[in-house]
């Protein structure tokens, strides 16, 4: 199902103009939209409305709907919204397969399935028995493919890509941002990816800019 922004804009804690002009936007299950736009305008607070994140303080204006619902009256543990941040954000006390387990959702009962379903995910990574390894000893490439596949395991109706590929060396970047994107795409899961780099803009299947 698509991700439907009808009228969406933020207004920062304290300010009295609206960040970027209205933005209505429909993107379809398995397209990826890159959205970007000069420094401040509001990219990563628009992500993090859309995940239920955005910090005390900021105003909003217009309508989200995800799966049929509007997203505006669900906390962001019950949005079915997952994000890739630069970092990966991996969980540092946990093995990657707990990373993995966590993502998995509660339906996914018994010790047996649960261990097969974070197997398959590392399968897909390219990381077959990585299970008990600590995400510090990662490469950043493997950290991403790791963050995507807890995103995914959690089966979420979309993906939000905060400048997830920023920080990957040039070559790394091309194979990582082609396994997200190729994933994404699979999954039939509508996403949206900010960005400053002109190479994620052509990846993508569509470019929004944001402008004051
Ligand atoms: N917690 C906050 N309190 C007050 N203002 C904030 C807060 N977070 C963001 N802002 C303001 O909201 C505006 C948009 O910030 P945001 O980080 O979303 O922009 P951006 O387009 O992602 O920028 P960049 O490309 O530099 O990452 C900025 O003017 C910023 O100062």
């Amino acid at each position: 199902m698509s991700l439907e922004l009808s009228n969406v804009s933020l207004i920062a804690p304290g300010a009295e103009a609206a960040l970027f002009a209205p933005l209505s936007l429909s993107v379809a299950p398995g397209e990826t939209v890159c959205v970007m736009g000069p420094s401040g305008v509001g990219k990563s607070s628009l992500i993090a409305h859309i995940g239920g994140h955005l910090p005390r303080g900021f105003r909003t204006t217009g309508t989200i709907t995800l799966n049929g619902g509007d997203l505006g009256a669900l906390p962001a543990e019950k949005r079915g919204v997952g994000v890739l941040f630069q970092d990966a954000q991996l969980f540092p006390h946990l093995s990657v397969g707990d990373n993995l387990a966590f993502g998995l959702r509660a339906e996914v009962r018994g010790r047996a399935a649960r261990r097969e379903a974070v197997a398959n995910a590392l399968e897909q990574a390219g990381l077959a028995g990585f299970e008990t390894r600590d995400p510090a000893t990662l490469s950043g490439g493997q950290r991403m493919r790791v963050a995507l596949m807890r995103a995914l395991l959690a089966q979420p109706y979309a993906i939000l890509i905060d400048e997830a590929f920023a920080r990957l060396d040039t070559g790394l970047r091309e194979d990582i941002r082609a396994f997200v994107l190729s994933h994404i795409a699979a999954s039939a899961i509508p996403a949206l990816m900010v960005s400053h780099d002109e190479q994620d803009a052509l990846a993508a299947d569509r470019v929004l800019h944001l402008a004051r």
